[in-house]
């Protein structure tokens, strides 16, 4: 069992969601992405989706955005990327993500990808603009490393395309809550609990739900039809202003209902 597979049995046993926070490798300067990893883990993450910062997020809104051109700034390369969780991986236990777009592995070679980020330990990979289609130019390598490619979801994708999707995985499912792109928002639309009840039901996998997250009410009306949530812009921006109390008490949303029982 790998440790993705055994964080949600884990946390499953327990009865418990996974809160997993997105942060931007070299917003901050590459120098800190060990540290902000650690700092992650004991804040209570389930996991932590690392993203690759490029120049054209066709999926990212302006938090995002702004923080891939920081990091581009800080002359921050998917190799150095690759050689930092590879340390972090000496003291960080849960499951790391890769988030990427495509170019940037292609720009780096399929194959070496793969290797690079087995022998790194990292454990998942998230590429948005990699359609169900054309999957086999990098899913084949992805499964000889032992590295779970991340398929998404959207509210426009029809059912039986979900069934599809969900039936491949063996990570997670990743369901984007909105038709857009990522950045915090006040409102969902209202069928979005029903999107994620056909999403639950359609997989056999873990499916945690992500785009639009920012508050503890959003995480826990979510999280009644799904196992847990990705949070990105909200936790970029809290680092970008070191914010980093209110950062704890948001990732604690779990840990207080816990302690009410
Ligand atoms: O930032 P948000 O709205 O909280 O959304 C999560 C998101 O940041 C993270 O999962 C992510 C960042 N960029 C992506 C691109 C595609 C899919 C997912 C992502």
């Amino acid at each position: 069992m790998n440790r993705l597979e055994q964080s949600f049995k884990l946390l499953n046993e327990n009865n418990a969601k996974a809160f997993v926070p997105y942060m931007m490798a070299g917003d901050g300067g590459l120098a800190c992405l060990v540290e902000r990893l650690v700092l992650l883990e004991k804040f209570g993450a389930a996991a932590i989706e690392v993203g690759v910062p490029f120049s054209d997020p066709v999926a990212d809104g302006p938090t995002i955005q702004s923080a891939g051109i920081r990091a581009l700034e800080n002359r921050t390369t998917l190799k150095g990327i690759i050689t930092e969780l590879a340390k972090a991986r000496e003291v960080v236990t849960i499951p790391i993500i890769l988030m990427t777009y495509l170019n940037p592995i292609y720009a780096y070679g399929i194959d070496d990808f793969a290797r690079d980020i087995q022998i790194a330990g990292v454990d998942g990979c998230i590429i948005p603009d990699l359609p169900l289609e054309e999957e086999d130019i990098i899913a084949p390598q992805l499964a000889d490393a032992q590295v779970e490619l991340i398929r998404l979801v959207t509210p426009a994708t029809p059912l039986e395309r979900i069934k599809e999707i969900a039936g491949r995985g063996k990570g997670f499912l990743y369901a984007v809550t909105v038709k857009g792109i990522t950045g915090t928002r006040n409102l969902f639309d209202n069928d979005l609990n029903e999107f994620l009840k056909a999403v639950k039901m359609l997989s056999p996998i873990p499916v945690l739900a992500g785009f639009g997250i920012s508050n503890e009410d959003q995480i826990k009306e979510l999280t009644k039809n799904c196992d847990g949530v990705v949070v990105g812009s909200k936790i970029v921006e809290l680092f970008e202003k070191d914010k980093l109390f209110e950062m704890e008490k948001l990732m604690s949303v779990f840990k207080q209902e816990a302690k009410i029982v």
